[in-house]
């Protein structure tokens, strides 16, 4: 166990992929609970997460896993949360925290407060940690090690409900922060959302040239598109819901990309390569400073190159 943290007595995961599993084996190796109650929606994930050993308890029915329990975690898409919450909100303990992982918080926040009963704590969470599979198979211990976690409470939210989950991520490695949902999504937006869609973007620019060039896109990927490749190789259900819970944002970020990329394309055509050289010496820097702050060090998927498995939700 994590030496300055007192287990929670039953833990509570509602959907076990990628983020409910990891949080599973972290609580599990750390002692962070005494009991992982696991549901999700599908029987056969059900099963599976139990094969892998993954919890104490299994159940096909959310209301029932929630029961008495004293942190519920929401790890499902993002547009699933508002429903889910109306399903448990009676099982719900009085003193209980209710948190999530969803990669966008506004939304959240709106789809999850209605429903949230009095005497049940709120606090919505975002681990940024992942990889590109998902399902219960891919979570792993290593996950949150080093890897920011933000804490999105909301006006009124109960401060130790808010320092109990705080010290829940730091058990699981994370480095925790506190920020307003709202900045949260725009932040989010130009550092995750946007280059998921850009990879979305060009890896299926390649598909439909692939079409004219034979199997060349692949044969020839250099590693720039291989990089792409493993972003757009995410799970669809789950970017869908990020993209349209973090609309407004997404948008802003992408019509300052779009003026950007045609800046560059501009000065492509009127062969103005010092002006090219500046910007890519500008965002050289950028990189040099990420590596700096030791954010480079967490490998994404620890050699887990392994094809996306489809895992029905
Ligand atoms: N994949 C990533 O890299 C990261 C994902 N997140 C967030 O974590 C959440 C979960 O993502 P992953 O674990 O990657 O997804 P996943 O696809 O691996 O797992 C989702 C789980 O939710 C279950 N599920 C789907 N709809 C459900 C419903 N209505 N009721 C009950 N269970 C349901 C599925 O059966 C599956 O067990 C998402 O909100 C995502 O935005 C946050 C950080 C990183
Ligand atoms: O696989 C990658 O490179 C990611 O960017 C993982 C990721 C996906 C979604 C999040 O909300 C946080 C992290």
């Amino acid at each position: 166990m994590s030496d300055d943290f007192s287990p929670f007595g039953r833990l509570a995961l509602i959907g076990i992929g990628l983020i409910g599993s990891s949080i599973a084996i972290n609580a599990k190796a750390r002692g962070l609970a005494r009991h992982i109650a696991i549901s999700t929606r599908s029987a056969q994930t059900l099963a599976r997460a139990e094969e892998l050993g993954l919890g104490d308890s299994y159940h096909r029915d959310a209301a029932e896993a929630v029961r008495d329990a004293d942190l519920v975690i929401l790890c499902v898409p993002v547009g699933s949360v508002g429903a889910v919450t109306q399903h448990i909100a009676n099982d719900l303990k009085p003193g209980s925290i209710l948190s999530d992982v969803g990669s966008v918080k506004g939304s959240i926040v709106a789809q999850m407060s209605p429903h949230v009963p009095e005497g049940v704590h709120l606090v919505p969470a975002h681990p940024i940690a992942g990889t590109e599979q998902s399902g219960p198979d891919a979570g792993f211990l290593e996950l949150f090690e080093k890897r920011w976690c933000i804490l999105t409470p909301i006006e009124g939210s109960n401060m130790a409900a808010v320092a109990r989950l705080k010290a829940f991520w730091e058990a699981c490695g994370s480095d925790v922060e506190e920020m307003a949902a709202d900045h949260h999504d725009l932040v989010l937006a130009i550092t995750s959302h946007l280059p998921h869609l850009i990879a979305y973007n060009i890896v299926g620019t390649a598909y439909d040239l692939e079409e004219v060039t034979q199997s060349e896109v692949v044969k020839y990927s250099a590693s720039g598109f291989r990089d792409f490749t493993r972003l757009a190789s995410s799970d669809p259900t789950m970017w869908r819901d990020v993209f349209l819970n973090n609309r407004e944002a997404t948008l802003e970020m992408l019509a300052r990309f779009s003026e950007d990329l045609s800046t560059l394309q501009r000065a492509i055509r009127d062969g103005r390569g010092e002006q090219l050289f500046e910007t890519f010496t500008k965002t050289r820097a950028i990189r040099r400073q990420i590596i700096e702050a030791g954010q480079e060090t967490a490998k994404p998927n620890f050699g887990r190159n392994k094809p996306p498995k489809k895992w029905e939700g």
